[in-house]
């Protein structure tokens, strides 16, 4: 089905974050969001609050097709109704064709890349809180963090997250962003 393209004036676009589990997007983007003086979306903390259950729960007892669905649901009508905020997605958000193209149709899209080493030092800290990497072997999780590299590379920008802390990386951002405002 082909969808409609979405007319958005490029300062009324939702800065949108992309990448893989535990990239960054919800610490950074919430504190971009302040710096911007926007409004933050976080997809997984959306739909915990819609539905009422931890991503963690939703994916044990309804299986995650039924939780790409409540993503999907969330995000298409997010692009088609929101302005200005600062998004960040769930890790596997991006890989879902129709949010792919609504995101990069409505918003500008911001890819948190960071490396395999660097990704398997906070390893320990997201386990417990992400299903998707609690029935994989390591082998899987890489193979899986490759696959999705591929995915996350169509975005209008990257943004190297290995080596800053999450304020330098958002204070970064913010004033790329604040620059091409005044540039407009
Ligand atoms: N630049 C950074 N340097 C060091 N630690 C970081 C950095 N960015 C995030 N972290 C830490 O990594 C962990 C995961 O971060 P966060 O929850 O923001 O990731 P995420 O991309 O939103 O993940 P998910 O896709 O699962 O929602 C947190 O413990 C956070 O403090
Ligand atoms: O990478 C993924 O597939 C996921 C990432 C998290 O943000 C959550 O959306 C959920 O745990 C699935
Ligand atoms: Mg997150």
């Amino acid at each position: 089905m082909m969808t409609k393209s979405i007319q958005v004036p490029l300062n009324q676009k939702n800065i949108i974050l992309i990448g893989f589990m535990g990239a960054g997007k919800t610490t950074i983007g919430q504190l971009l969001a302040e710096k911007l003086g926007r409004e933050f979306l976080d997809a997984d903390q959306e739909i915990e609050r819609r539905h009422g259950m931890p991503v963690t729960e939703i994916f044990k007892s309804m299986g995650e097709p039924v939780f790409r669905q409540m993503e999907k649901e969330y995000l298409v009508e997010l692009c088609r109704t929101s302005r200005e905020k600062v998004v960040s997605l769930g890790g596997g958000s991006f890989m879902q064709d129709e949010i792919r193209n609504a995101c990069l149709d409505s918003g500008i899209v911001y890819h948190l890349d960071l490396d395999w080493e660097s990704w398997l030092k906070r390893f320990e800290a997201l386990i417990d809180t992400r299903p998707i990497l609690q029935s994989k072997s390591l082998e899987e999780v890489r193979a899986l963090f490759d696959s999705r590299k591929l995915i996350y590379a169509d975005n209008h920008y990257t943004v190297a997250v290995d080596q800053l802390s999450p304020e330098e990386i958002a204070e970064n951002m913010a004033r790329q962003i604040r620059e091409g405002r005044e540039r407009e």
